[in-house]
């Protein structure tokens, strides 16, 4: 067990420094990081584009010490204040509530730079760190990680030797009250479906009626793919989804749900199930697909009536264990050709996978999961939930094929704080008793390997 001195010293000086804290949150909220670049190229619609450096870094190389790896991402999904915003995006301010709201203040520039706050924390209170630690800090997180697997299965012998376990703060409590560890993540598989005809954007008065027009083909297409009720409709897609077992259903009941948050956390009652363990289910255990827009696409105010040239739709499906993504995008590429071909359109279609990435499944036995569990009840008294994730991270199964290492989901946010969508918050106790829980986290680690 840690040194509860120790951890009374460093949660003291945590809770002096709070304020000097949220400042710093400030400073990296204001960086608008979907527009960095820098190292390395990748081509994205048919341009060469610089991918943003991945930051790797070290602190301490004690031989008597366990080593963590430590990764999150300084990325952030774009925002606009047209987008709704109650306030400039991209200015971290406070509310009443104690809501720091900004974007990437949750997703995922909270975490990182607790970890830094935590190192910090140690030293103002002239604490020994109990663990050395290594940094990887990307920048590409959420557009597939372009770039980082390569990049961790060339230094898995090189920079990550030496790491016994990898510690990932990129995901959410489960609802609003109780801290959770998460043991897995959905994948995804990113497809793009171009149709063009016209060379050029029609008058819809002076054309219409004689064209075939890429957005009637779009929308029928897109009509092909998803039920109301969720439904996937491309042939074959679920046919490598495990069966539920009655042994299985039994590890939802347990978990604390309430359809009440998560109807909060989604603005509306708009759920497709009634009931918690399926919600549950459909969100940790089944594929879903996402229609998530169209480039090319009229859009602003007002009644333009444009017929457009080209199009790109754009739509994604989660993947669950045991779902390959090659073997998904054949499947949909293949689908969609024959769907294109039964509209009789004239258009062209192009329909192709940007980005994939397989689901992961950790054993939350391991001494990674024990230590994190101690540090929460600790932290916030109480035994956290185990949890999957709907989302993904891509580099997440990466690490733990390519270093062959136990690795660990361990939020810092809450269920409804709104990360990807408008007014994007972190609770500032969220975001101060994260950074405690993360140094907590390093003494039961240390702890554990002395006893
Ligand atoms: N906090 C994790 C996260 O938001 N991950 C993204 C990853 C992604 C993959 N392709 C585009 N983004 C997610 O949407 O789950
Ligand atoms: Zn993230
Ligand atoms: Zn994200």
């Amino acid at each position: 067990m840690a040194d509860p001195a120790v951890l009374k010293t460093y949660f003291d000086t945590v809770d002096n420094l709070q304020d000097y804290y949220v400042e710093r949150l400030k400073e990296a909220v204001a960086i608008k990081s979907y527009e960095l670049a820098d190292l390395g190229t990748h081509v994205m619609d048919g341009k060469t584009l610089k991918l943003p450096p991945a930051i790797l870094g070290t602190y301490g190389n004690d031989q008597n010490k366990k080593t963590i790896l430590v990764y999150g991402h300084y990325d952030v999904q774009p925002a606009l204040i047209e987008d709704g915003w109650s306030s400039d995006p991209f200015e971290l301010h406070e509310t009443s509530k104690h809501q720091l709201i900004g974007r990437g203040a949750s997703d995922d520039k909270g975490p990182v730079i607790g970890w830094l706050n935590a190192i910090e924390a140690h030293q103002k209170a002239g604490i020994e760190f109990p663990v050395n630690l290594k940094f990887c800090f990307e920048g590409m997180e959420e557009c597939g990680s372009e770039g980082m697997d390569e990049l961790v299965v060339r230094e898995a012998k090189r920079y990550f030797t030496g790491v016994d376990a990898v510690c990932i703060s990129d995901n959410y409590w489960l609802g609003v009250t109780k801290p959770c560890l998460t043991y897995g993540l959905r994948g995804i598989s990113y497809f793009k479906i171009t149709i063009s005809g016209p060379g050029r954007d029609l008058h819809s008065g002076v054309f219409g009626g004689t064209v075939h027009e890429p957005m009637t083909d779009l929308f029928l297409l897109f009509s092909k793919l998803v039920s109301p009720s969720g439904d996937i409709l491309i042939p074959g897609i679920n046919d490598n989804v495990e069966p539920l077992t009655e042994e299985e259903n039994k590890i939802y009941e347990s978990i604390e749900f309430s359809m009440n948050e998560y109807h909060d956390a989604i603005g509306s009652k708009t759920t497709i199930y009634e009931d918690k363990i399926k919600t549950l289910q459909h969100r940790w255990r089944f594929p879903s697909l996402t229609i998530h827009g169209i480039e090319g696409a009229f859009s602003a105010p007002g009644t333009k009536t444009v017929l457009p040239a080209k199009i790109t739709g754009k739509f994604s499906i989660r993947l669950v264990p045991n779902m390959e993504p090659d073997r998904i995008n054949a499947l949909v590429e293949k689908f969609l050709t024959e769907e294109f071909a039964k509209l009789g359109s004239k258009n062209t279609l192009n329909v192709g996978c940007v980005h994939g990435a397989k689901a992961w499944v950790s054993s939350p036995n391991h001494w990674n999961y024990v230590a994190a569990a101690k540090a929460i009840e600790k932290v916030f008294k109480v035994h956290p939930d185990y949890t999957r994730e709907g989302g993904s991270i891509p580099i997440t199964l990466t690490f733990q094929d390519a270093l062959n290492k136990n690795v660990l989901l361990l939020p810092m946010g809450r269920g409804d704080d709104g990360a990807h969508s408008i007014n994007e918050k972190l609770d500032r106790s969220n975001y101060i008793e994260g950074i405690k829980l993360f140094g907590a986290y390093l003494h039961e680690i240390a702890a554990i390997k002395a006893e």
